[in-house]
């Protein structure tokens, strides 16, 4: 048995998506609603890019109370990633209320134990996680530092697993950090890496970058990407 269909995992996680649900409406609905053509959907793209880029700490301020989360489809495919590498180190940059964090630490607790390097740059936020962490009994496996993942990831060494899902115009920036530690079949998973004048995306799918890398059809139009090390 996995501890993600069992016990206090399974409970918390519940309750999470549950209450994601209601906190994200309004702002999922609003992209839901909109029906914006390619150029349009080009333009707001460019201008959430911009807007993060100018002022990444008071872009995800105004996302305080929202999760942001990863789906429950994703989550599992989160967890099924650390148990096939058998991760014993995992780095996630953007915990916010702690969803993806849940299911990355479900996995190296059901693998015997682990270590996982969290980072949240809203200090409520991350408190909000950590009594997450609390509820599903994985408080022990987790680390979560807060502050900018540029400052706080910069000693993390060897990694078995990376999730981007932070700042998305920090990816290529935070990876390049993480670099020196990863190994050869390390898994980097990126999500809302939207494909679209994108220098990560540019940058992982050069194979002389040392990376295979593509996009996978998780949750929709949400651009997962799917990177290995290669060397
Ligand atoms: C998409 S949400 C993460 C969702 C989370 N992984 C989950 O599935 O529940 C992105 C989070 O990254 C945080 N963040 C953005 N830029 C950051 C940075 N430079 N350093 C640390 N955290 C950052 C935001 O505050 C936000 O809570």
């Amino acid at each position: 048995m996995d501890s993600l269909s069992t016990g206090r995992v399974a409970q918390t996680l519940q309750r999470l998506f549950a209450q994601a649900a209601q906190a994200d409406h309004a702002l999922m609905a609003e992209f839901r609603d909109i029906d914006l053509s390619d150029a349009q959907q080009a333009e707001a793209v460019a201008h959430h890019f911009a807007e993060e880029r100018r002022d990444v700490r008071g872009f995800y301020h105004g996302y305080v109370d929202n999760y942001l989360n990863v789906t429950a489809a994703y989550g599992r495919f989160l967890y099924q990633c650390a148990r096939s590498r058998n991760a014993k180190c995992i780095v996630e940059f953007g915990t916010s209320m702690g969803i993806s964090t849940i299911h990355l630490a479900a996995a190296l607790r059901d693998m015997g134990g682990g270590r996982l390097i969290g980072t949240e740059l809203e200090p409520s936020k991350a408190a909000r996680a950590q009594a997450n962490l609390e509820a599903a009994g994985l408080a022990e496996l987790v680390e979560i530092r807060v502050g900018d993942a540029r400052e706080t990831l910069t000693d993390v060494g060897e990694v078995d697993m990376v999730l981007l899902d932070g700042a998305f115009s920090l990816y290529l920036p935070v990876l390049k950090l993480l670099e020196p530690g990863l190994k050869v079949g390390t898994p980097i998973l990126a999500e809302n890496a939207i494909d679209q004048e994108n220098e990560f995306l540019d940058y992982v799918r050069n194979p002389q970058n040392g990376y295979v890398s593509q996009p996978i059809p998780i949750s929709d139009g949400r651009g997962n990407e799917f990177v290995v090390r290669t060397r």
